[in-house]
């Protein structure tokens, strides 16, 4: 993963505003089928389609996502690339060899360097402070989904954490570059845009492809047949971390709805 963390978080070319969908072969289509990832995310089956098939997904696509539903998606996401950087910690104790340690060694100093100042700034373009995501209480789903990938790792080997951060690596790419696939894609006003742009770049993906090429790696000496029921489960365990991840956003988006409506009804609100 080594080379993609430099590039981990750069700017991504932004889309052909007008119709992004007239270069296809500029889009990435997934990973290819032949990798370990794509034998996992067979076999995760439902759970995958779960996690990239959900509504908060077809809010982004479309542009009507709720903003609060995003807003609190992204504090909770603030608080999320906290522990994913613990988890590329813990991928350095773990790592098989010198290379593997430089590997996660590197993609550590990305994620505290560069995404989480990122995040800042994305994340104030959206009204949102850093002091406002420091202090906010992190959700259940958020503490689940992470803790569950450290005891992953904690508790198996580094095939074990690496199948644990797959969804969540590789699986935004997936779900951004379909999205660009989709008819009812939104690209004129989208105020999702440039969430879709940076997670369909081509920096994105080279940091997907890193992490699918060295989940191939450890695989070719780690994953035995018997052991894969066991890798499979954990893959499908992150898939649904990861759909609920996007329900907490989208349950907040609901209320705030639902608040907005209230306070109008009694004058109480806008
Ligand atoms: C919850 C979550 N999953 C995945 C990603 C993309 N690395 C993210 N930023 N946040």
């Amino acid at each position: 993963m080594d080379p993609g963390a430099s590039r981990l978080f750069g700017r991504s070319q932004p889309l052909e505003r007008e119709d992004p969908r007239s270069d296809p072969g500029r889009l990435d289509r997934g990973t290819r089928v032949s990798t370990f990832f794509a034998r996992l995310r067979t076999a995760a089956g439902a759970d995958w389609q779960a996690y990239v098939g959900h509504a908060f997904v077809d809010g982004l696509a479309r542009g009507t996502l709720p903003e609060a539903a995003f807003r609190h998606y992204l504090v909770q996401d603030y608080l999320f690339l906290i522990h994913f950087a613990r988890a590329y910690a813990l991928a350095v104790v773990k790592a098989d060899d010198l290379a593997g340690m430089r590997s996660a060694a590197a993609t550590l100093d990305a994620l505290i360097n560069h995404e989480m100042k990122l995040h800042i700034e994305f994340c104030r373009d959206w009204g949102i402070t850093p002091e406002e995501m420091e202090q906010a209480p992190e959700a259940a789903e958020c503490m689940a989904y992470t803790r569950y990938v450290l005891d992953r790792g904690l508790s198996g080997d580094i095939l074990d954490l690496k199948v644990a951060l797959a969804p969540c690596v590789v699986g935004y790419r997936e779900i951004a570059a379909a999205i660009r696939d989709r008819h009812d894609f939104k690209t004129i006003g989208n105020p999702y845009l440039p969430w879709i742009e940076m997670y369909s770049g081509a920096d994105y993906g080279a940091v997907a492809d890193d992490a699918v090429a060295e989940l191939d790696r450890l695989a070719a000496t780690r994953a035995t047949e018997a052991r894969f029921p066991a890798l499979a489960r954990t893959f499908a365990e992150a898939c649904r971390l990861e759909a609920g991840f996007w329900e907490m956003g989208w349950r907040a988006g609901q209320d705030g709805r639902k608040a907005g409506l209230w306070g109008r009804l009694t004058g109480r609100g806008r």
